[in-house]
């Protein structure tokens, strides 16, 4: 390695520089000593553009190593010196260091964006919508570079996903189909007079996303944002920042224009920044209770509008006459995807005392049987916390569980599937039983796969003890008895409720919380009203009959 290599490397040790290929954890290591095989026309690119990141990496990897703030349709690195470590999951190695964004990151991204509302918001309905079939369309086509990216960014294992990508396109194009219908409203008054409504965009709105559904964050914010002539400026979570990036160029060559959708990277100190820019309309928000309260604080001192995807401890009912294999997969569902880290996760999963037993010896033998590995292999059905941190916080809630009385059936432990992975953070799925509703386990979010199962005896007590939360995210019921299903269904106060499934979200259904789990829907029709305003005009076609 040429010593202009080793200076550039010391002078920006967030900017990658690598020839690698193939698997992820070996790339674009900001450390000095690692596997980077530097030749000699990287040597020469970069002695002419050293603020560059240069590889020849292929597949996820690639997306590591280039400049990740997207300014007025280009890939940028900030202003703001400051930088962060991002580590993959997988094995807990570092990626990279990423530049954060300062002040006038900040300002230029929703300067931009302000600059191109006046365009987009002129373009009609239909011609906005075409540009997100397309772009929904692109999103299929390089479904697998995404997957494949939001594993090395996520941990999670990659046929889900793939699963969260085929999701995400659908919702660009179902966003994409809505916008020519968006329309106000004729009202016909007396004496021929009469009034219009129109839906018109709010204007730029920021989005900031957590870290467990980084492209769904995304799709899910930007898409109705825009098909409504809103443009938009999102700050990834900082243990995430790769596909959102991705989602720029997509869009760009979809044909939005320049400017209508930017990214900056960044942690809290930026989502700050976004969230108090005075000329930001709207913000969108996914990740915890306590950050979503200072968002709105935020919103509130600049009377902005708000949406707000927050934390949940969502319950999961089980009657005895269920069909048991469907409420023992559905309870499972409810836990165990993406390591847990779900926020409509059914985490107190109540079961009737009459059929306990039986519950109790399929879903621990089924638990059991789930593959924790390389969240890169087909059949790995766990892969790896998101970080240590997280890891630690998982397990720490798995010591009070016990320490509080309740007994772990299984799972609960940190695992370490193959060498390679030892770095990385991967926790075997715990079941809790004897939990009781007092339980710090069973009243907190952990965030983690640890499944608290409750007994209960009658229709109005599980009732009014899954109601007994702060939380209203989700929640499912499961029973044969329709009657019982839909009077279940309206008692229970939550924004998303499951009956003889859990965790689906297809297109069109809407998403959102009741109580502290949140403001606003997503995913649904509703969003369109939420990312539009509403001007009403009245038209007086005689004269003016003044009382003065
Ligand atoms: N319910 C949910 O959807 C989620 C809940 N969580 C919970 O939150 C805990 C902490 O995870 P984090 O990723 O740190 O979640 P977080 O809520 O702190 O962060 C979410 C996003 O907000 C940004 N942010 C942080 N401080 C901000 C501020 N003052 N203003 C504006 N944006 C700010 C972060 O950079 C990130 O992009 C987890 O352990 C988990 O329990 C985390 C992610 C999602
Ligand atoms: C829609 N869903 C449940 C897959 C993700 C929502 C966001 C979250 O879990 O933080």
């Amino acid at each position: 390695m040429n010593v202009l290599v080793w200076r550039s490397l010391i002078r920006y040790p967030h900017r990658c520089m690598c020839t690698v290929t193939g698997s992820s954890s070996q790339v674009c290591h900001n450390n000095l000593y690692l596997q980077i095989t530097m030749n000699v026309l990287v040597w020469r690119s970069l002695i002419r553009s050293p603020h560059r990141c240069m590889c020849t990496v292929t597949g996820s990897s690639s997306q590591v190593c280039h400049p990740l703030n997207y300014l007025d349709g280009q890939r940028v690195d900030p202003k703001c010196t400051q930088t962060f470590d991002l580590r993959e999951p997988a094995t807990g190695k570092s990626l990279r260091f990423v530049a954060s964004s300062n002040e006038e990151d900040v300002d230029m991204a929703v300067r931009s964006a302000r600059r191109e509302f006046k365009a987009w918001k002129k373009f009609s309905g239909f011609e906005r919508g075409n540009v997100l079939k397309k772009a929904a369309n692109i999103i299929r086509m390089r479904s697998e570079e995404l997957a494949r990216t939001e594993v090395l960014d996520t941990g999670k294992p990659i046929y889900e996903a793939r699963m969260d990508i085929a999701g995400c396109a659908d919702t660009v194009d179902y966003y994409g189909g809505m916008a020519a219908g968006i329309s106000g409203e004729f009202l016909q008054l007396s004496n021929g007079n009469f009034n219009y409504t129109m839906r018109e965009p709010l204007g730029v709105v920021g989005g900031i996303g957590a870290w467990n559904y980084p492209f769904q964050m995304a799709t899910w914010k930007s898409s109705p944002a825009l098909a409504c002539g809103n443009t938009f400026v999102f700050k990834p979570s900082p243990f995430t920042p790769l596909t959102a990036v991705m989602l720029g160029e997509i869009y760009k060559e979809a044909g939005l224009p320049d400017g209508c959708y930017n990214v900056i990277q960044g942690e809290g100190e930026t989502g700050a920044l976004l969230g108090n820019h005075p000329d930001v309309n709207k913000m969108t928000f996914t990740g915890s209770v306590p950050t979503g309260t200072k968002v709105m604080e935020a919103c509130a001192k600049g009377i902005k509008h708000v949406g707000l995807e927050l934390g949940g401890k969502s319950p999961c009912i089980i009657f005895n006459d269920s069909n048991l294999d469907n409420a023992v997969s559905g309870a499972m569902m409810a836990n165990f995807f993406t390591q847990g880290q779900v926020c409509s996760n059914g985490t107190r999963v109540f079961v009737q005392n009459s059929i306990m037993g039986p519950f109790i010896a399929k879903i621990v033998e089924r638990t059991k049987n789930m593959k924790i590995g390389n969240p890169n292999h087909e059949d790995t059905k766990v892969g790896a916390t998101i970080s240590e941190e997280q890891a630690m916080k998982v397990l720490a809630y798995v010591d009070i569980a016990k320490k509080e009385g309740a007994s772990v059936l299984c799972g609960g432990e940190r695992v370490v599937p193959e060498a390679s992975l030892s770095g990385g953070y991967y926790m075997s799925p715990c079941i809790l039983v004897n939990c009781e509703d007092h339980m710090t386990v069973v009243k907190d979010e952990i965030f983690g796969s640890v499944m608290s199962v409750l007994g209960f005896d009658t229709e109005q007590e599980v009732i009014s003890r899954a109601n007994d939360t702060e939380f209203g995210l989700a929640a499912g019921v499961f029973t044969n008895d329709l009657k019982r299903a839909h009077r279940v269904a309206s008692e229970l106060e939550a924004g998303s409720l499951y009956v003889n499934n859990y965790n689906v979200y297809p297109v069109g259904v809407p998403f959102g919380g009741y109580k502290k789990s949140g403001l606003g829907r997503e995913n649904g029709p509703e969003a369109l009203d939420l990312f539009t305003q509403v001007k009403s005009v009245y038209v007086e076609m005689g004269d003016v009959e003044a009382p003065f």
